[in-house]
């Protein structure tokens, strides 16, 4: 496939949003992502991110969202494909970690996941 950028603004099918800014010579990018639906019943803000892309030619990625509304992380990895439709398409992976309060309920707080995002 094509490669393509991940500048712009992206959408998954859970209905969150997310905007990533340009891709710096070295390939570092930042964003904002405002997730559409959380494992806590905390009230939802706009989160901030920062990854890579890889530039040559390739169009892998990985970035980490710093959660603002509650103490997890996630980190997203994946490719930036254009679809036999010729949309711009993100295929991911992710993880989710959240905080937990006894290391012996380490093992239940990590969750995994994989998504697509489409273009905005
Ligand atoms: C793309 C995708 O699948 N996801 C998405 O858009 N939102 C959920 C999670 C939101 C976590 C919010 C913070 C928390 O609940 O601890 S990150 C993976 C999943």
């Amino acid at each position: 496939a094509a490669k393509c950028s991940l500048t712009g603004q992206w959408k998954n099918d859970l209905g969150s949003n997310m905007t990533i800014s340009a891709i710096s010579e070295k390939g570092i990018f930042l964003g904002a992502y405002l997730t559409s639906v959380s494992a806590t019943n905390k009230t939802i803000l706009t989160s901030p991110l920062i990854g890579y892309q890889q530039l040559n030619g390739s169009s892998t990625f990985g970035f980490t969202v710093k959660w603002s509304f509650t103490s997890s992380i996630t980190v997203f990895t994946g490719q930036c494909f254009i679809d036999e439709t010729g949309q711009p398409t993100l295929q991911t992976a992710w993880l989710l970690r959240s905080e937990s309060g006894d290391i012996k309920d380490n093992w239940s707080q990590t969750r995994v996941g994989y998504n697509i995002f489409h273009k905005l």
